[in-house]
């Protein structure tokens, strides 16, 4: 039998699992494919950089050129990251009419529909299930399991590290610092974990989510961010005593043919299933007018789970490669987009205010609530022991975004309210 060959661009924590269990468990893949699977060349940036896995010097480049332009090499697996030269080296092997899986959530947020439609143009297959929560097949679930189905809500812990920092403070009080350099030591963390902290990391996945959802174009730019690296001790702390788990969130959402889509730290009602969704575990929990509650778990980041969908995914390309129907499978958005404006987009919030603590305030506080219509579930005053300030905790009933902005400018006008120290969603 033929080999199919395989170029791989990148050999660090997910190439490094892709090259193991392509040859680990070599006897099953060509059994289930036909073909034995061959890794024929590798690029990586440093050749002389120490691995933990042996790989023939002959088939490592620092060159990935060496790899695209490889005319033996039927599909290409990009685990190297980056954005625009990466972009330039997928679109040049399609045009080849190589077949590509790739792990890239930056790069299909933001030219995800240009790599699709040459692929369409070329009939090639382009394949991303790693791309967003790692081990989770949720991308082949939205694209084939649902497609009989109105998706209302998608709703995700889909980044593993600040999953994994936030059950660390929250479970044993570490420290934030201390828990990233952990998350980063175990692959987790982007090379520049700045996007898994501020939320654009899950953007991007929300991104790519809510356009296999809703089956319309959604770009980074119509996702509202907003990442862990303010969230305290403290806070997690609030959340707890008031029976909730800080998450950050990805929340997409259809109203009629209106979407809206965002990322932000949320305190989930412990009872909620995304509650106790903790370290590097994703979970992705999809409402469906037809099918109602689903919801799917497992590890969001880390060399196996990661690598589990990458092979899986060139399964899926040489399965189609052999059956003649490569490049047919895939279905470009097509609904015109709408997004909800902030009127019309409303949840609970919790808020902590630092207050003077004398008589009157709660009353100018809960005034300026009533003013803008927001209704409140829960208000509690208590004196605080590190400052003559009072805390005042508040939860509110659903609330408009437009309304509660509007509460929160206002609040800066109001002398009695020394800091708003914290304001977060609450789901659940
Ligand atoms: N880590 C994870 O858990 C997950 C990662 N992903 C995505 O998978 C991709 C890879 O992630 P990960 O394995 O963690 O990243 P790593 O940083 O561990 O590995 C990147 C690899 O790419 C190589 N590389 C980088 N730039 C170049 C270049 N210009 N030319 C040639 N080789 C290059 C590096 O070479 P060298 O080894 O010489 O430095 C390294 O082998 C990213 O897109 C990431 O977002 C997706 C899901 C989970
Ligand atoms: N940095 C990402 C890796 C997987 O996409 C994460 O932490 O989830
Ligand atoms: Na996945």
């Amino acid at each position: 039998m033929k080999p199919i060959k395989v170029g791989l661009l990148g050999l660090g924590t997910v190439g490094t699992g892709v090259i193991r269990i392509v040859e680990g468990n070599q006897e099953d893949l060509s059994s289930q494919v036909g073909s034995p699977i061959v890794i024929e060349k590798v690029a990586v940036k440093n050749l002389v950089k120490a691995r933990n896995i042996t790989v023939d010097a002959d088939k490592l480049t620092e060159d990935p050129w060496e790899v695209i332009l490889n005319p033996e090499i039927d599909v290409i697996v990009e685990v190297m990251g980056g954005v625009e030269k990466t972009k330039e080296y997928i679109l040049e092997a399609l045009e080849r009419g190589k077949h590509i899986v790739t792990a890239n959530k930056d790069l299909m947020a933001l030219y995800g529909a240009e790599i699709l439609a040459k692929a369409e143009e070329k009939r090639c297959d382009v394949y991303y299930e790693a791309s967003v929560a790692g081990g989770i097949p949720i991308i082949r679930t939205l694209i084939e399991s649902f497609s009989s189905d109105r998706i209302t809500r998608i709703m995700g812990i889909v980044n593993g590290t600040t999953n994994f920092i936030l059950t660390k403070m929250s479970q044993e009080g570490a420290s934030y610092d201390e828990v990233l350099r952990e998350a980063q030591a175990l692959g987790y963390a982007e090379s520049d974990p700045t996007s898994d902290v501020e939320g654009l990391d899950a953007a991007r996945k929300m991104a790519i989510l809510g356009t296999l959802g809703f089956h319309t174009n959604v770009e980074l730019r119509d996702v509202s961010v907003r990442g862990i690296s303010s969230v305290t001790k403290e806070d997690i702390a609030y959340a707890k005593r008031l029976g909730y788990e800080m998450k950050l969130l990805g929340i997409a959402e259809r109203q009629d043919d209106q979407i809206s889509i965002s990322v932000e730290p949320t305190m989930v009602r412990q009872q909620h299933p995304l509650a106790s969704v903790n370290g590097v575990f994703n979970a992705v929990f999809v409402h469906g007018e037809a099918v109602g509650e689903t919801m799917f778990y497992g590890a969001g980041a880390g060399e196996l789970p990661t690598a589990t969908s990458v092979v899986a995914d060139l399964v899926s390309v040489i399965r189609n490669l052999k059956l003649g129907v490569s490049g047919l499978k895939s279905i470009s958005p097509y609904k015109e987009k709408h997004l909800i404006q902030d009127e019309h987009i409303s949840y609970k919030n919790f808020i902590l205010l630092h207050v003077d603590d004398k008589a009157g305030v709660l009353a100018q506080i809960t005034q300026i609530f009533a003013e803008y219509d927001v209704s409140l579930a829960s208000v509690v005053q208590q004196p605080n022991e590190q400052n003559p300030d009072a805390e005042i905790i508040i939860v509110t009933h659903n609330a408009s975004k437009a309304s509660m902005d509007k509460v929160l400018k206002h609040f800066e006008t109001l002398s009695v309210i020394r800091k708003v120290k914290s304001v977060y969603r609450v789901e659940g």
